[in-house]
């Protein structure tokens, strides 16, 4: 089980000698291989929140549990992919992916399988030998990714993971996370700005406020897919559905209001 239990999690930061408080108290439950979007204004605790899950920050109140247990340090069942691709770049695409795998002691053919396996699902076969600088961006980021999933995680992070992909890549990669998840269930946090890319991407969407950051609501999206049958379509023709732009200009209202004179 890899469910996350936010528990009156609140974070206060000492900013310029003076307290502030970056996380108001958050209640909240992400089920076992959900997929959770995060969105909200600029500086409403997004990557806080998710850092705390991570073990990278420990809340100032409350607590974060993870599959029953609390959260006190990173861990291998916890993966993180950011925004900056971060690979190593002397290894190769073999060596970044297994990196993880290595280090608990992974044998050479279950890395090598997982090789195998991670860069077919990855439309990236006969890539094993190249170096980081030798591929594209969109490359890159699907080799992190790749790599996150290699330590077989319960829970992935990902903070912007695309944020920094040209938008054609970053539609390939948001397909492409889909079917992963389809055949991979992980449970995951997915923080982003993109509205639309919340939306196709979760199960449900927290749409986070700020002063001090709090859940301000959460939209179920995951029986809207089911029932509009939008993993069987082109993503582009999801984000016209009715359905889709329904859920949508839900998401925005809320952000509109939450961003107030900030647009
Ligand atoms: N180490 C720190 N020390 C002091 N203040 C911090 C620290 N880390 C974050 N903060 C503050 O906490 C608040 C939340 O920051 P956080 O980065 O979590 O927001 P965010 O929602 O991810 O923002 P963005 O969307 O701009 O990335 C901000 O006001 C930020 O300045």
């Amino acid at each position: 089980m890899s469910d996350i239990q936010f528990d009156g999690v609140t974070k206060v930061f000492g900013r310029g000698g003076k307290p502030f408080t970056a996380i108001g108290g958050i209640d909240f439950h992400v089920n076992d291989n959900e997929f959770i979007s995060v969105v909200g204004p600029s500086g409403c605790g997004k990557t806080t929140l998710m850092r705390m899950v991570a073990g990278l920050e420990t809340p100032t109140d409350g607590e974060v549990r993870v599959g029953g247990e609390k959260v006190t340090k990173p861990g291998p069942d916890r993966a993180v992919v950011f925004q900056q691709f971060a690979l190593f770049p002397w290894k190769t695409v073999r060596k970044n992916i297994t990196f993880g795998m290595r280090s608990r002691g992974a044998s050479k053919a279950e890395r090598d399988e997982a090789v195998a396996h991670y860069l077919k699902l990855m439309k990236m076969e006969g890539t094993e030998d190249s170096y980081p600088h030798q591929l594209s961006g969109g490359m890159q980021q699907r080799v992190a990714i790749a790599r996150s999933y290699a330590t077989d995680p319960g829970v992935l992070l990902m903070d912007e993971p695309f944020g920094a992909l040209d938008a054609q890549t970053r539609t390939i990669m948001q397909e492409e996370l889909v079917r992963l998840s389809h055949v991979n269930p992980r449970t995951v946090l997915f923080i982003t700005h993109s509205v639309e890319e919340a939306v196709y991407l979760a199960d449900r969407v927290v749409v986070m406020g700020r002063n001090p950051g709090k859940i301000r609501e959460v939209i179920d999206v995951a029986s809207t897919r089911k029932a509009e049958k939008w993993s069987e379509e082109p993503i582009d023709d999801v984000m016209e559905m009715p359905s889709f732009t329904h859920l949508r200009g839900q998401v925005w209202r809320l952000l509109r209001e939450e961003m107030g004179e900030d647009i």
